[in-house]
């Protein structure tokens, strides 16, 4: 069984030590001994906080820069030492920086990645173009082939840039922070693409991200790093669980919500407050009396409360036995301002 698993590693860390060699007497360890696999059609996302050593450890792994001990391997094969032709056949690499080659089209973009394996003169032969083709269908972009990148949202270059690293045909994809310059739906969208590719083409992606909470849904693994502390590998749900995520991302100005995985902001509370009505209504109205300073609460508090009317929507404030009706939440938090002089 184990023997079987190990089969299955496409990426594999042994003993890696990474950091910067300052001076022939000054060295900056960052980390050791990082021993971390990810195995066929897995997707790992790497997280961690600012200076934590992700990007360091990419590069590494990619062969970018010189571990200070140690190896990696994909497929078995030690990265070391290898020429860039070499390398390219075993991993692709997609890059943060904005894609500006105006003057190149789509197509010849992803024909990039078929490079390492061309002749010196580049000629492309029939299963290079089939595999461009490919790329370009996985990422859902084949219509686009001879459009030029410079006409193409941000969210479309990106999936160019993956379908390129496809065109590569590498056991192992990385990515960092492949979601950076991109909006809601197009960071949910290359998240998703990214998770069908691993399943559907068995290779490796591994990719850095600040996206807490897109990883948490759509990583297989999640890598944690933190300054000085050894990497913690688990499922998304097991990290949360253990309290894991909750440590590395220790801050005092918000909270991490065990329960739906989102970070909360902590405001100095001035005044308890009784919430009647729970559902999607008191969820976002809780939000906007936690952001005014009030601690919510559902037992009876002081002579004050207020009630959701749901079938309508309304607000009621009920105080010394009578009650002002409010349209939306922001006429909510004027009325309480009033009603209880607080500001
Ligand atoms: N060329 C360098 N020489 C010396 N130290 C470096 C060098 N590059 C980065 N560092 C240091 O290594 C540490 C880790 O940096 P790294 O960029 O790997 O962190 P990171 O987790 O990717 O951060 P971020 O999330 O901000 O991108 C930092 O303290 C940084 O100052």
């Amino acid at each position: 069984m184990k023997e079987e698993r190990e089969h299955q590693n496409i990426l594999v860390t042994k003993d890696l030590a990474i950091g910067y060699k300052q001076s022939k007497k000054d060295t900056l360890c960052l980390l050791s001994d990082i021993n971390l696999t990810i195995r066929k059609g897995e997707m790992v996302c790497l997280l961690g906080p600012n200076g934590a050593g992700k990007s360091t450890l990419m590069r590494t792994i990619a062969g970018i820069q010189s571990p200070l001990d140690g190896c990696t391997l994909v497929e078995g094969i030690p990265i070391r030492d290898r020429n860039f032709k070499e390398i390219a056949q075993l991993l692709s690499i997609v890059l943060t920086e904005r894609i500006n080659v105006g003057n190149l089209t789509v197509y010849h973009i992803v024909s990039l990645g078929r490079h390492p394996y061309t002749s010196w003169m580049g000629k492309l032969s029939d299963a290079d173009n089939e595999k461009i083709k490919w790329a370009l269908e996985q990422v859902g972009l084949l219509h686009y082939a001879n459009h030029y990148i410079n006409q193409l949202s941000d969210g479309e270059r990106q999936r160019v840039m993956i379908a390129k690293a496809l065109a590569q045909d590498t056991p192992l994809i990385m990515l960092d922070e492949p979601t950076a310059h991109l909006d809601l739906p197009n960071r949910v969208e290359i998240m998703r693409l990214l998770h069908r590719l691993a399943r559907e083409t068995n290779k490796a992606i591994l990719m850095s991200t600040h996206e807490l909470d897109l990883a948490l849904q759509a990583a297989d693994l999640i890598w944690l790093m933190a300054r000085n502390q050894p990497v913690k590998v688990g499922a998304p749900e097991d990290l949360v669980l253990n309290g894991s995520i909750e440590d590395t991302f220790q801050n005092k100005s918000f909270n991490f919500d065990r329960k739906t995985g989102n970070f909360i902001m902590n405001y100095q509370k001035k005044q308890t407050i009784q919430l009647l009505g729970n559902d999607v209504m008191g969820f976002w109205t809780q939000r906007a009396l936690s952001r005014e300073g009030y601690q919510v609460t559902c037992e009876q508090v002081g002579d004050c409360c207020v009630k959701l009317i749901e079938e309508t929507m309304k607000w009621e404030i009920h105080q010394n036995g009578s009650v002002t009706c409010c349209n939306s939440i922001q006429e909510l938090i004027a009325c309480l301002k009033e009603t209880l002089h607080t500001n």
